[in-house]
């Protein structure tokens, strides 16, 4: 998968771009707010229809213009070449064209570029409130599963029914049997949905745990080894299947049901996951290094990239949003060996050029970003 050309037109600081991307490296260099993360961004946004930066879309659209536009030419290999374009207006809803046929519909549009991102923002998945971790997991997921799409959409609704039956029934100190005698089916639908979302949690969790750990061994020239735990809110007991885990999740709720009566809230769920990393044995929450803490931050998203590879026949897009700052020189050369290895089409920005050696330059393409406008080096 390669972006052959990228178009820019009024999005974010940029008027007009047009550039010719390498198949390999790409190096965005530049001082602070001159458009690198920007441009890393439209690609991101072009993958996903989102932008991890911006609240809302019109904030891609550069200050004061009408309309905002991403276009880009990508050949595939295991699909034919794809011409995509994305429209953001002030006063519309965004539009997509796949090979000029209009979508409305952006689930039809996602997965036609596959891109991981990786920025500074991802360190909050390893030191961050578990939220981050659960958001992290339903992300990647979702990327690949419309089925786990759909399970937390249907979790969500549950839950908060249960959760307002459990607070009537708190507010009103017991005295409401009708409403009490309907919890255990609300427990019931509880447990058929979040059993579906522990079960593919745990799966993607077997498969990006074993492939991060791969990964974040060369990272760390041998040195840390990293173990992906996946800490859900009541012990699966064994488990082995989503029928299993069904009955270990319903057993939570009957154990619990008396202290959710009383506090109003569902104690037990998918919503109350988390995960630990473990760098040599220790939690690299509390006692990793920044730098440690990137190093696992960066091999859970080289991992996920190896996932969409597996998943999807092809390697992504890897959009790099200056992470080079905070790794060693050993780091940083594996880092640039991984991607090279993988062939997945990099696109890199930095504020120097400095950490990178004379070798990895000679390959890729460089370009300096300078208030909105680019150089080929
Ligand atoms: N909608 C917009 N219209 C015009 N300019 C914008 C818009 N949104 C952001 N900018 C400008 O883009 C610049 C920031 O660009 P970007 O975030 O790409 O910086 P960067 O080069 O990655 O810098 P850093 O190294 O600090 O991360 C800022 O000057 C900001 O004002």
């Amino acid at each position: 998968m390669q972006i052959e050309t990228l178009e820019l037109e009024s999005f974010r600081n940029y008027e007009r771009l047009r550039i010719e991307p390498g198949p390999g490296l790409n190096v965005f260099s530049g001082r602070n707010a001159q458009g690198k993360s920007n441009l890393l961004e439209s690609i991101y946004v072009l993958a996903t229809s989102k932008s991890t930066r911006a609240g809302k879309d019109i904030e891609l659209i550069r200050f004061e213009d009408p309309v905002g536009r991403i276009t880009a030419h990508v050949t595939r290999e295991k699909n034919s070449d794809v011409a995509l374009e994305m429209i953001f207006s002030q006063t519309d809803k965004k539009v997509a064209r796949v090979n000029g046929v209009r979508h409305t519909k952006l689930a039809e549009v996602i997965g036609q570029l596959n891109a991981v991102l990786f920025d500074s923002g991802d360190l909050e998945i390893v030191r961050g409130e578990p939220a981050i971790r659960r958001q992290f997991l339903d992300l990647e997921i979702a990327q690949t599963s419309p089925r786990y799409v759909h399970a937390l959409g249907a979790y969500r609704k549950t839950l908060e029914q249960r959760n307002r039956l459990l607070r009537d029934l708190r507010d009103a100190r017991g005295s409401l049997d009708g409403l009490r005698e309907v919890l255990p089916s609300w427990s019931a639908q509880l447990a058929h949905h979040g059993a579906r979302l522990i079960d593919r949690r745990r799966l993607f969790l077997e498969r990006l745990g074993l492939l991060a750990a791969e990964v974040h061994e060369t990272l760390s020239d041998g040195r840390d080894s990293l173990q992906v735990v996946y800490v859900p809110s009541f012990p699966l007991d064994g488990a082995v299947d989503e029928a299993g885990v069904r009955e270990a999740f319903a057993e939570a709720l009957a154990a619990v049901a008396h202290d959710e009566m009383n506090r109003g809230t569902t104690l037990r769920g998918p919503q109350r996951d988390d995960l630990t990393f473990l760098v040599n044995g220790s939690d690299a929450r509390l006692y990793g290094s920044q730098g440690q803490q990137r190093t696992v931050a960066l091999s859970l998203k080289l991992a996920e990239r190896q996932l969409i590879e597996e998943l999807v026949g092809e390697p992504p897009i890897l959009l790099l949003d200056d992470v080079l700052s905070d790794l060693d020189d050993v780091r940083r050369h594996h880092l640039f060996d991984l991607t090279e290895r993988a062939g997945s089409q990099t696109f890199l920005s930095c504020t120097n050029l400095r950490p990178f050696s004379k070798g990895v330059l000679e390959q890729a393409r460089v370009y300096a970003v300078s208030g909105g406008k680019l150089e080929l080096q």
